[in-house]
């Protein structure tokens, strides 16, 4: 049985700076994800977004963030690939994790559950399914390709005027309007390498000699149907989250949220949580504000593990 003094669930952008956070304070700390990279939502949906209010930062590239994040990491054992399924406690307070791991204290920083993509709804091949991408993580396979990528939301656009600069672009939406900043509408319909297609959906796909027809149906008009030749498909469709464990592992949730104190904790014992997965009044889902919740999080871990301590915040006090 591994033993460990703190155990964090996801490594998202709070996930990984509670686990740094952790670190300074000397706590061995091994931190699970389900995804197979660290980064959570900044990873899958905005890697190169130009993240604006992140303090000290007049503007950081998502990638660079989580990097950044991750490089402050560098004691802590991250288990990637593994999607945390059961906690339970022992007579001793401490948690077991999936029955393979002890540890003294957990914090759960989930966002909003595990996420997967959703698909396209229409059969596809092997051979198709490798030119399809439910995320902007590797931006190298579009460039000077023609791309389309569905759906009608921030990601699609944000990915959008980001392949512009490299790829021809088509957007296919079901509706005329997008839910998405006008500006960059206006931008992309002033773009001649975009094309904007609505209200279309997705009908066929067929793959010949490595080359895609993306075939679209006109939305309320039963017999129009247009043709596309595409290199790449990027779905924007959004991601289903999954966070259904934490109401079976008995955690106090508020429409479907963690309810915490003001200390981060859980109403179980030992079991703190920060980041999106949490709800207080007044609680917005920004990154900024789950780095404080983090900071507060491990100082209550570190009182409750070492109450003899005294926690030195600062050596200089004014
Ligand atoms: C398109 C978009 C743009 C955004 N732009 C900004 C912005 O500019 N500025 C800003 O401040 N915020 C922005 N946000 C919000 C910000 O991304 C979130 O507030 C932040 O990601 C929350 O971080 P988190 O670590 O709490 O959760 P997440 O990033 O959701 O990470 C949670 C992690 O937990 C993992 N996980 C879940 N369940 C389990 C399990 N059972 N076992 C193992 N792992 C598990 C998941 O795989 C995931 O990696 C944006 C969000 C979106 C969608």
């Amino acid at each position: 049985m591994e033993k460990y003094d703190l155990a964090i669930i996801g490594a998202g952008p709070i996930g990984l700076f509670a686990a740094s956070f952790a670190n300074l304070h000397g706590l061995k700390t091994i931190s699970f994800d389900a995804l197979d990279e660290v980064g959570g939502q900044i990873n899958m949906l905005y890697p190169q977004k130009e993240i604006k209010d992140v303090p000290a930062f007049s503007s950081i590239k998502g990638k660079k963030l989580v990097s950044n994040l991750l490089k402050q990491n560098t004691k802590t054992n991250f288990l990637l690939s593994h999607k945390v399924k059961n906690i339970s406690f022992s007579d001793d307070n401490s948690i077991l994790i999936d029955n393979a791991y002890q540890v003294k204290s957990l914090l759960i920083a989930t966002g909003l559950g595990a996420f997967k993509p959703k698909t396209l709804p229409s059969a596809i091949n092997a051979n198709e399914k490798s030119h399809i991408h439910y995320s902007m993580q590797h931006p190298e396979v579009f460039a000077n390709k023609k791309v389309a990528i569905l759906g009608g939301g921030d990601s699609a656009l944000d990915w959008a005027l980001e392949l512009s600069t490299t790829s021809d672009v088509f957007l296919i939406h079901r509706r005329n309007e997008f839910r998405g900043l006008e500006s960059s509408v206006t931008k992309l319909k002033s773009l001649k390498n975009v094309e904007l297609l609505t209200p279309y959906l997705p009908k066929d796909l067929h793959l010949i000699d490595n080359k895609m027809e993306l075939v679209l149906h006109k939305v309320g008009n039963s017999d129009e149907f247009i043709t596309k030749d595409i290199d790449e498909i990027l779905v924007a469709y959004g991601f289903k989250s999954d966070n259904r464990q934490l109401r079976k592992w008995g955690i106090k949730l508020e429409n479907n949220l963690i309810s915490v104190s003001q200390q981060m904790h859980t109403n179980l014992p030992n079991v703190y949580a920060v980041g999106d997965a949490i709800t207080y009044p007044g609680r917005v889902p920004m990154i900024a504000l789950g780095f404080g919740e983090a900071q507060i999080a491990i100082s209550s871990i570190m009182q409750n593990l070492f109450p003899e301590k005294t926690m030195i915040f600062h050596s200089t006090s004014i």
